[in-house]
């Protein structure tokens, strides 16, 4: 018997995806497989539901969802000899993408019965992981405001964005890495593991999930004619041609903020606020047994 347990968030997305036992059932024949299926019922109890679920000792858990959902279960997978299945029913979808895996819900189960487990390398930044990306600067601001609107739509992380440019007032930065010490006030510092945010964008579109690295971006601070032109590059998806920015790909990197104070991240788009103000970003190479 193989066990599966589908951990569902009901609102990803426009919350309209129906993913139920009946469905499932159509497709795992019980002869073969043990289906559970959980709704997370508020924020972050996904976390919760992959615990419990670890306790019955699934072969597979699958995540239902963005990549919101994806970093709650995920993150209690890391290390573990338990496959992780996405269907991606989130708005952005940025992980399911990179790793090919069809929005379709359909063909997102067929996946898991015909797919293979491969390793994928998982980030980390202090005592918390990222799958597909995190960052200091700009994008956390744009992401808590995105947070605030309560919409889960483009249009609302083009308006979260346009705010951010705004109000975002920049840090000084220590960046360590390959025995350099840089001094940095960035705009943005992002840090990916995966080619793609969400909406078919990327701003690290060298990125890999299976190379060991990181790929580090950092745009200093610039005017805001300068960041619209940028912004237009990404919508373009033509960011090579920022001469602005460092772009490193690397497996490690201490960041030091030189402020007291709240420090805010943003980790797989949601917005975290830290009062500590070193990190120590890095890569556990092949730490998560996806299915895709
Ligand atoms: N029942 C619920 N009510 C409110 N929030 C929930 C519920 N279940 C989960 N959440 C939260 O919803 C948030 C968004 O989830 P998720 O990322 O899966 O969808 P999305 O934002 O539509 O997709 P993406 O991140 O790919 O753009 C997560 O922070 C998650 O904790």
């Amino acid at each position: 018997m193989i066990k599966i347990h589908f951990i569902v968030n009901p609102i990803s997305g426009k919350g309209q995806h129906k993913i139920e036992k009946t469905l499932l059932d159509n497709y795992f024949s019980s002869s073969i497989y043990d289906i559970k299926v959980s709704y997370s019922t508020y924020k972050k109890e996904a976390i919760q539901l992959t615990q419990n679920a670890i306790l019955d000792n699934p072969d597979i858990i699958v995540a239902c969802g963005g990549d919101g959902t994806i970093h709650e279960v995920a993150t209690e997978l890391v290390g573990k000899n338990i496959g992780f299945g996405i269907i991606p029913v989130g708005s952005g979808n940025g992980l399911a993408s990179n790793l090919e895996i069809p929005k379709n819900i359909i063909q997102a189960i067929e996946l898991i019965i015909n797919g293979t487990i491969q390793p994928m390398d998982v980030g980390y930044v202090n005592d918390h992981y990222f799958f597909s990306n995190m960052g200091f600067g700009i994008d956390a601001t744009i992401i808590r405001n995105y947070e605030k609107s309560g919409k889960r739509k483009l249009s609302a992380y083009v308006q979260a964005a346009l705010n951010a440019a705004k109000e975002y007032r920049t840090k000084p930065m220590e960046v360590c890495y390959e025995d350099e010490v840089k001094m940095v006030n960035p705009l943005l510092l992002f840090v990916s593991n995966s080619n793609e945010m969400g909406y078919k964008m990327s701003l690290t579109p060298q990125a890999s999930v299976r190379d060991g690295l990181l790929d580090f971006l950092l745009i200093p601070k610039i005017s805001i004619f300068k960041q619209m032109y940028y912004g237009l590059l990404v919508v373009l998806r033509k960011t090579h041609l920022f001469k602005n920015a460092i772009y490193v790909q690397i497996p490690e990197m201490e960041v030091r903020i030189l402020e007291e104070g709240i420090n805010t991240l943003q980790l797989d788009g949601e917005y975290y606020p830290f009062s500590t103000t070193i990190f120590k970003i890095g890569v556990l190479k092949g730490a998560l047994r996806v299915i895709c």
